[in-house]
Parts: C-alpha cells; structure tokens; sequence
C-alpha cells in the first residue's frame, strides 16, 4: 500500500486527510505535537490501514531529521508528503502584534516545512515517479489583507519554495503542488485568536466556508492524479468568499 505522511494530521485539514487516505486504504505516518490526539487516531484509522504516529514539533529540525532517519523500513517507501502543519497568530494590525508571535509563524510555516521537507526528500526521490509533496499555502499568500502581515508573507514563501523545489525534482518524477485554500472552518481561527470561540464562530457564522473534508479530498486527488500530471497551484475559495476592493485613504 502507498504511505503518505501527513504533518499536523492533530486536527483540521490534517486530520480530515488522515481519513480520506485511510479510505483508499494508504499507509499513514501521522505527525503533531498533541501525542493524546494522534493516539485517538491511530486508535481509529488503525483498525483499516498501517498508521505510524509521531509526536514532532516541525519547528525543531533535529527532532523532525530523527525522525524521519529512523523511520522503520516498512515506513520508508513515502509516496506523498502533506507539509500541512501551520498556523496564523496575531490578527492584528502589524504596528500592534508582538515579535514573538511573527517568529513563531515563520518558525513553524516557513522553517519548520522546510525541515520536513530537507529531511523526506530523500525517501521522495527513492520512490521517483508518482511520489508528490502537497504544501499547505493559502489564498493569504497571494492576496494582501489587513491583519495578514507575517501569515501572508509565510503562504507566499509556501508558493514560491513549491515552484523552485518543482524545478530542482525535475527528472525524478517527483510532483511538487502548493494548495493554497480560503476560509475554511478549522481550528484554525481559535489559535490565531488565542482560544477566543466567540470569534471564531463569529467569522464562519452566515456563510459556508470550505471544510476540512473539502480540502482534504482536493489533497488526496492531487496525489492520486496519474503520474504525469502535476498541479503547481491550486487555489480553492468557499464559492461565497471573493476579494474585495482596493482600500483608499482620503481626507
Ligand atoms: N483554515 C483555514 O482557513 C486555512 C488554513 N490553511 C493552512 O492549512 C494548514 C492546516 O490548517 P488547519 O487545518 O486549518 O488548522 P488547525 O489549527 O485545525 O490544524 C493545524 C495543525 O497544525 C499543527 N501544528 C501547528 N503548529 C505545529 C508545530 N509547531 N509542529 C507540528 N504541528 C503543528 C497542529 O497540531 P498540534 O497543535 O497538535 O501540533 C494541527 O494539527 C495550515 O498550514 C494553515 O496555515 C490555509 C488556508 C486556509
Ligand atoms: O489561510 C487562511 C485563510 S485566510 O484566513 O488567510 O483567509
């Protein structure tokens, strides 16, 4: 059976991927920092499917190259690398967000997806044709907006790594694709808010975001698509979320 790894499979878009692979019946190394949440899943996917859990920050870029070196041989063979795990903090306005909520962004959506990333490509090159890594970007990392500031700028990072990573695979059969989604209900806004549900909810209340189901069956066809087709780019937006005007400042 083919094995995707999946990053941040503890929740949202990870977590909704874990099921859709395990449906097709694929191998899954599942990865997050909450060991009580993994353990939940290994305990529901593992009655169908091999599922290897491992508790990693991705930030920690000794913790992931151990990781994945001692990977048991029947889990090797990677087929698919979701880089899901990410987040947004500091809704604010830049002038008003603390320092350490840009680096903990960067730490974790830039650095810590280029760790992920540095240590499976080997076992992505091994497997060659067919194989795919699926980057998590988001429709912040092409579009500007208030409040987007660090968030952004790491989903743009996201975009352009995929594109010159697809350059550098060129010949090994590797895909390489940057899913970048709109609003989507997730946990996603309870961190970016520090844990305040009344505004999570407040942002998904009277419209349909996209849910963590949608995405993860876009993610699941890229990396079932026949081998010679790669996706660079897909932005996927709820059909009742569009961009809005330019903002004029007058006097
Ligand atoms: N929801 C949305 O509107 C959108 C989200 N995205 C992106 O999709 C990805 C998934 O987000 P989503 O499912 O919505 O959000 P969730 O908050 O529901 O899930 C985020 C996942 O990332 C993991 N994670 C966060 N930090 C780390 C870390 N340092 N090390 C390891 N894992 C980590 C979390 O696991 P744990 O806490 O257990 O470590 C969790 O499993 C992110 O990259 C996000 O930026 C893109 C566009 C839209
Ligand atoms: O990446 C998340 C989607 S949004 O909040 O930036 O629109």
């Amino acid at each position: 059976m083919p094995i995707a790894m999946i990053t941040g499979a503890t929740s949202g878009f990870g977590r909704a991927s874990a099921r859709r692979f395990t449906a097709a019946g694929w191998s899954l190394i599942l990865t997050g920092r909450r060991t009580e949440r993994l353990e939940a899943l290994k305990q529901e996917l593992g009655k169908q499917v091999d599922v290897l859990i491992i508790t990693l920050d991705v930030r920690d870029a000794e913790a992931v190259t151990d990781a994945i070196a001692s990977l048991p041989s029947d889990f090797r063979p990677l087929k698919c690398l979701v880089n899901n795990a990410g987040l947004a903090l500091a809704p604010e306005p830049a002038q008003k967000v603390n320092l350490k909520d840009w680096h903990t962004m960067i730490d974790t959506n830039v650095t810590g997806l280029v760790n992920v990333t540095h240590a499976a490509l080997p076992l992505l090159i091994d497997t060659g044709v067919g194989a795919s890594i699926i980057n998590l970007g988001s429709v912040a990392g092409h579009w500007p907006y208030p409040g987007g500031h660090v968030y952004g700028a790491t989903k743009a990072f996201v975009e352009q790594f995929s594109y010159n990573l697809r350059c550098d695979l060129q010949g090994t059969g590797v895909r390489v694709t940057d899913v970048a989604p709109g609003l989507a209900e997730t946990e996603f806004t309870l961190v970016r808010t520090k844990g305040d549900q009344a505004a999570s909810d407040k942002l998904y209340r009277g419209t349909t975001p996209l849910q963590a189901e949608d995405i993860a069956e876009q993610i699941f066809y890229i990396a079932t698509l026949p081998d010679h087709i790669n996706i660079n780019r897909l932005e996927i937006m709820p059909t009742r979320q569009t961009w809005s005007a330019f903002n004029i400042d007058r006097d």
